[in-house]
């Protein structure tokens, strides 16, 4: 790290990171699906102590589940720990600094947790992941919320019966245009792609700022909901990252969309939180893992936010 890439090196992520991308564009295709269910109908149980989530701090997909996990007060019960943020061909890293807590040091990958599970894995080596049990975040957040209330903290639901449809359909729109949008416009290959993709992103943006100004969450005007949990990971990401290393910089969430900026700053208040913001592993893992589109993986300094203020989004 810190040298320029050869060509060579830069034609591999490039190949790399097209997987990913193709992957996500594809969406739910992650290959452990298994369910924790809590009436015994799945050989997974929820137990305490049982479960631990694999996961990379740099990640917006990872992130949702260490969110999650902390709204419903889950922290005792299932552990967590993180790969290395340089992401490159052969996949996450186990490090001294950020090691397998539940392998020997011969786990050097994330990839060693897959092939323990499935020796003949040979599919997309993602986080977050449990071994065995699920690597689908959208899943695991399901999980989080209905199956381990006998042992949650907290005992709200991210998810609840009457708002189904209407959180379904958000995140439908939501993922395409902006989650994974910012990962389109990033990675486009051509001018047409990039601005098709940058213009989902803010006709989303827009819509979101206009829903915000109304209410004071994504689905309802009292309740939170795991739509905006998956949205305000990538929100997170936005300034810091997608404005210039994606190029998605038409506005800055935090500048230019007054309700989104406030929105942030509440849910970045709760309880517990902040602590799953590690700006260090985000920055450097976008900026020096995409060599193909950030050859000499600077990693910029800025911008300063501020996300303590007054959120005053209990005016609603
Ligand atoms: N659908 C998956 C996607 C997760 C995902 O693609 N994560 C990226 C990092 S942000 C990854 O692990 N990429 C590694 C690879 O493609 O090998 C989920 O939500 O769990």
């Amino acid at each position: 790290m810190g040298s320029v890439n050869s060509e060579k090196q830069i034609e591999e992520t490039t190949m790399f990171f097209d997987r990913t991308a193709e992957r996500l564009k594809n969406g739910l295709t992650t290959t452990f699906r298994n369910w924790i269910k809590r009436d015994g109908s799945t050989e997974f149980k929820p137990e305490l102590n049982r479960y631990h989530l694999y996961v990379s701090y740099a990640c917006p997909w990872a992130h949702r589940a260490l969110v999650v996990r902390i709204l419903k007060g889950l922290e005792h019960v299932i552990s967590y720990s993180t790969v290395h943020w340089f992401l490159e061909e052969g996949g996450w890293k186990f490090t001294k600094e950020y090691p397998d807590p539940h392998h020997s040091e011969d786990f050097t990958h994330l990839k060693n947790v897959y092939t323990l599970s499935d020796p003949n894995y040979d599919g997309n080596i993602t986080v977050p992941t449990q071994k065995i049990v699920n690597n689908e975040s959208s899943e695991i957040i399901r999980m989080l919320n209905s199956e381990f209330n006998e042992y949650a903290k907290n005992s709200l639901d991210l998810y609840p019966e009457q708002l189904r449809s209407q959180i379904d359909s958000i995140n439908d729109e939501v993922y395409p245009k902006l989650n994974n949008g910012v990962y389109r416009a990033g990675f486009a290959k051509n001018q047409e792609a990039y601005e098709s993709a940058f213009n989902d992103v803010f006709y989303m943006l827009d819509k979101i700022e206009a829903i915000l100004s109304k209410q004071r969450y994504l689905v309802d005007n009292k309740i939170l909901t795991e739509a905006d949990i998956r949205l305000w990971t990538t929100l997170i990401r936005f300034d810091p990252v997608y404005v210039t290393h994606f190029k998605c910089n038409k506005y800055l969430v935090t500048k230019d969309y007054p309700n989104i900026y406030g929105y942030m700053c509440e849910i970045y208040q709760m309880n517990g939180i902040k602590e799953t913001v590690n700006m260090f592993h985000i920055k450097n893992h976008y900026f020096q893992s995409h060599t193909h589109i950030n050859p000499t993986k600077i990693v910029p300094l800025g911008p300063e936010i501020d996300y303590t203020k007054p959120h005053k989004r209990d005016k609603f």
